[in-house]
C-alpha cells in the first residue's frame, strides 16, 4: 500500500456531503456543544467525522496487518473463509457478497477479527485466523481493538444520556464479556480505470450496517451516502486524521429511530484516486447476540414517544436478537445462497422501512 503522501487527493470539483465534525477528547470531557453536534449529526444524518481520537498510530499499523493478509494466496486465505452460515469472522474473497437485488458481485476481499477472539488472544472464541494476523495480535490488533472499543463506549454513553436511559443501559447491552459479533475489518479494493457512471462497479453494495456503532478508517474516496431527502449518492471525502462514525440498525432499533442508521455504500473512488488500491479500515460495535432487537420504550420517554408516532412501530419489534439479525443479513448476502431477487430483500435491514417520519 503506498504511503499516504503519494495518494492523489480528493478532487475538488466532485461533489462531497458535508459531516460535521465532532472533537472526541471534546466528548471525553462532556462540552456541552461537542455532545449536542454529536446529537445533531446522529439523529439527522447519523454520519459524522471523528477528530482527536487517538488511534492514528494504531490505524496505519492495521493497515500493515491488512496488506501482509491480502498478499497471502488465495488459496491460504481461504482455509480461514468465513463460510455461507451467517457468521462473518475470518476472509471474504472478492465476489461472494452481492450487491444488488440482480445479485451483481462486489469487488472488495476483507478479513474481519471477532473482537472476542482479540479480547481472549491466545485463545480463540469464534474462530482462528491467518498467521499474518495472529502474528500482530500483540502489537497491533489488540491495541487498535482496545482504543476503538473505547471510543465507541464513550459515544454510547453520550447517547445513553441524550436518550434519557437509566446509567449504563446501552453500556449493558454491549457488554465485553458477553459473545458478540463486534469485529475488526480491513478491507482492499482493487484499483480500477475510472467507469462511465452508467457502468459503475459498486464495490460493497448500499446497506445499513448491522450493529450499532461503526468507526471507519479510510485514505481514498469511495464511500457514498444516500442522506435523507435525496435521491443520488453523495460522496464523504477522507479527510487526514478524522475517521468516519455512523450509526447501525441495531441502535437505530434501540432508540425507536430516533438515531438514524443511514444507507451508504462503496463506489471505486474518484478520477485520479481510482487508480490505486483502496483501503479501509472499520471496527463494528455490536450488542450481545443474545440480545433482543427492541426499542427501549420501557426505559426512557424519549424513546417511548418516538415509537409512539412512527408509521410504522413494528420496525422496532423485529422479534429477533441481534446474533439472529446479524446472521439473516450476512447469509443472505452471500452469491452462494442466491436464488432470486428475493434473497437480497431477506438480506435488507432498517434501511427500507423509514424508522422515523
Ligand atoms: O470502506 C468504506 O469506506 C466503508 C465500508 C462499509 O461501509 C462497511 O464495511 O460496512
Ligand atoms: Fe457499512
Amino acid at each position: 500500500m503506498p504511503g499516504i503522501t503519494a495518494l492523489p487527493p480528493f478532487p475538488t470539483d466532485v461533489p462531497t456531503h458535508p459531516l460535521l465534525i465532532v472533537d472526541y477528547q471534546l466528548l471525553v470531557q462532556n462540552d456541552e456543544d461537542e455532545v449536542n453536534k454529536l446529537w445533531k449529526a446522529a439523529t439527522e444524518l447519523g454520519f459524522w467525522y471523528l477528530k482527536n481520537h487517538g488511534v492514528d498510530v494504531e490505524v496505519a499499523h492495521m493497515f500493515d496487518m491488512g496488506a501482509e493478509t491480502m498478499a497471502l494466496p488465495l488459496e491460504e486465505k481461504m482455509k480461514f473463509e468465513q463460510g455461507d452460515d451467517g457468521m462473518s469472522h475470518g476472509y471474504k474473497a472478492a465476489g461472494a457478497n452481492a450487491t444488488d437485488a440482480s445479485g451483481v458481485k462486489d469487488t472488495v476481499e476483507f478479513i474481519n477479527i471477532s473482537q472476542d477472539d482479540v479480547l481472549a488472544y491466545p485463545e480463540f472464541v469464534h474462530r482462528t485466523y491467518p498467521y499474518t494476523v495472529n502474528a500482530r495480535m500483540q502489537n497491533t490488533i489488540i491495541p487498535f481493538v482496545t482504543k476503538s472499543v473505547a471510543v465507541n463506549e464513550t459515544i454510547l454513553s453520550v447517547f445513553n444520556e441524550k436518550l434519557g436511559l437509566p446509567k449504563g443501559a446501552l453500556a449493558q447491552l454491549h457488554r465485553l464479556d458477553v459473545p458478540s459479533n463486534s469485529e475488526a475489518r480491513c478491507i482492499k479494493n482493487p484499483p480500477k480505470p475510472e467507469q462511465p457512471a452508467a457502468d459503475l462497479k459498486v464495490a460493497i453494495g448500499a446497506h445499513t450496517d448491522f450493529g450499532s456503532l461503526s468507526f471507519l478508517h479510510n485514505r481514498l474516496g469511495g464511500l457514498q451516502v444516500l442522506p435523507p431527502g435525496y435521491t443520488e449518492w453523495h460522496y464523504v471525502k477522507p479527510i487526514p486524521g478524522h475517521a468516519i462514525c455512523n450509526i447501525g440498525d441495531s441502535l437505530a432499533i434501540f432508540s425507536g429511530g430516533v438515531l438514524r442508521s443511514n444507507l451508504h455504500r462503496v463506489v471505486p473512488p474518484p478520477r485520479e484516486q481510482s487508480k490505486f488500491e483502496r483501503w479501509s479500515l472499520v471496527f463494528f460495535t455490536r450488542p450481545g447476540s443474545s440480545i433482543e432487537l427492541r426499542a427501549l420504550a420501557d426505559q426512557s420517554p424519549v424513546i417511548a414517544n418516538a415509537v409512539a408516532k412512527s408509521d410504522n412501530p413494528e420496525s422496532f419489534d423485529p422479534k429477533s436478537t441481534a446474533g439472529e439479525w446479524f446472521a439473516r443479513r450476512i447469509k443472505n448476502q452471500r452469491v452462494k445462497n442466491r436464488t432470486g431477487p428475493e434473497t437480497w430483500a431477506a438480506s435488507r435491514g432498517t434501511e427500507h422501512a423509514p424508522l422515523v417520519k
